[in-house]
Order: structure tokens, then sequence, then C-alpha cells
């Protein structure tokens, strides 16, 4: 990898209870780069993710964003050094229309109250941020529309949306396909595309493999807490360890 890695960690392990949740990881992620992040259920995908948002400490190793130990850091150090996630979990106020959503995360960023009950000008600044996110999305049509009645693949992308208005430079999806009906797949593996395209570094896990093969430079694939291989997916496919990770499933 020839320029500074826009993130990196460095023989990272969890130990809980005498367990060994995460095993000595190490990897570099280049400035605009998608790395996939696979795995069997309970390899430590989402753990990895906790160990580099902040959410948990490693027992050892080191999380570099941009070149910089954060390792130290709590999580809103990190995402005001440009890291951003997104969760298994819906993190959208579902009562709030999509427009408000999306202002709520951009007013954080902004550092500005954070109040839905004032009525936006149209020069507002978060709101401006909220249009041309929303409209990144591809959820302009949307922006009225309660957030709790927006199909999976709309929340899914609303969160896109919010994540967006926080100007990151690095973002963590964690299985965004989740939960999203199969007819939605292919308009939300476009939005990641597109937000992959515009210049972000991305690492996405995701159980849905021909997204994830569709979609990255390269993939990780991790198990039993251990990276197994990190390399290009014609490479990654072709390894018999990763066959072997998956029982001997084609992938
Ligand atoms: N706080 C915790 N205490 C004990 N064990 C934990 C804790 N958090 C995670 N684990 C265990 O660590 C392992 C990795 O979990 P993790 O959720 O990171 O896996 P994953 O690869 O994201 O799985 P999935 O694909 O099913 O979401 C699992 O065996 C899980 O039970």
């Amino acid at each position: 990898m020839s320029a500074r890695p826009m993130l990196a960690v460095e023989h990272l392990c969890l130990s809980i209870g005498g367990a060994r949740i995460i095993d000595d990881v190490t990897f570099a992620v280049a400035p605009g780069e998608m790395l996939g992040v696979i795995g069997p259920n309970g390899a430590g995908k989402t753990t990895l993710f906790n160990l580099i948002s902040g959410l948990l400490a490693p027992s050892t190793g080191t999380v570099f964003l941009n070149g910089r130990d954060v390792t130290a850091e709590p999580i809103h150090k990190r995402a005001r050094a440009g890291l951003g996630r997104t969760f298994q979990t819906s993190s959208l106020f579902t009562g709030l229309t999509a427009t408000e959503n999306v202002r709520l995360a951009a007013q954080a960023k902004l550092g500005a109250a954070t109040s839905v009950i004032r009525f936006p000008r149209r020069t507002d600044v978060a709101t401006t941020i909220a249009n041309d996110r929303l409209a990144e999305v591809g959820l302009s049509h949307h922006a009225k529309t309660i957030a709790g009645v927006l199909s999976h693949g709309d929340k899914r992308k609303l969160e896109i949306a919010m994540l967006l208005a926080t100007d990151p430079r690095v973002i963590l999806l964690d299985e965004p396909m989740a939960g999203v009906a199969s007819g939605d797949v292919h308009g939300l593996t476009d939005v990641i595309r597109q937000v992959h395209a515009s210049g972000r570094t991305v690492l996405l896990v995701e159980h849905h493999m021909e997204v994830v093969l569709g979609l990255v430079d390269r993939v990780a694939v991790m198990h039993h807490g251990e990276l197994l291989a990190c390399d290009t997916p014609t490479v990654v496919m072709a390894d018999p360890a990763v066959q072997a990770a998956y029982l001997g499933a084609p992938l």
C-alpha cells in the first residue's frame, strides 16, 4: 500500500472472560478503498467494528485513523476525526420525517442545538445538508415521509444519509442489507457504490456475498476472531482456508 492508510489496525486483540474474541488482527485500508469484512456468524466482525469505532477498548493492539493512534480516544473524538458507522439495528427517530432525521445528524456535526421544533429557513445550513444527503441516497421524494413508515431498504438509505450528514472520511457499514427485501437490495447496493465512488473510505460487513464481492476492492475474512485472509475478491475466493471456514460451501 503506497499511500498512508486511512485506517489501520495493528495486532488488535480482545479477550472477554478468558475467551479470545479478536485475535491479533492486523490490516490497513487505503484512502478511498472499500474493504469488505466477511466471515461466518460469531467470527468477530461486529466486535472488530466496535473496536475501530471506540465502542469497545482492545485488550492490546492499536487503531490508527489517518496515521494517528486513536486507540485511547472515545467514540465522539473518533467521530470528530472523521470516523462514522451504522449499526445492525436501526438508529432512526421513527416519529420524525426523513429530513428531520438527517437535519439532526447535520446539526450534531455543526454543533448547533439539536432541535426540530423551530421551523428551518430554506437557507438553514443543516437543512441544505439534509436535502443534499437525501438526494445523494435517492430519498428526496421521501423528504417529508415519517421515517417509521419507510421500507427497510429506504430506512437503511436514510441511515446512510444521516451518516453522510456528519461528513465522515471513513465509513463503517454493519450489515446494511440485514432485513432488506430482495427487491430493495439492488438500489441499496447502488447507494453504497455511489458513497464509495465519491471518494470515501468504506468498510462493509455484510453476509450477502454477491453484494460484497460486487462492491469491494478487497475482502477481509474473519474466522474465530482471527483474520484468515485479506486480499482481492478473486484471490480470497480461491483460498482453501476461506473455503474451509465456510464449511466447504462454495462462496
Ligand atoms: N460482550 C461480549 N461478551 C462475551 N462474548 C461476546 C461479547 N461480544 C461478542 N461476544 C462473542 O464474540 C464472538 C464474535 O461476535 P460478533 O458479534 O463480533 O460476531 P459477528 O461476526 O459480527 O457475527 P454475526 O455475523 O452473527 O453478526 C461471538 O462468539 C460472540 O458471542
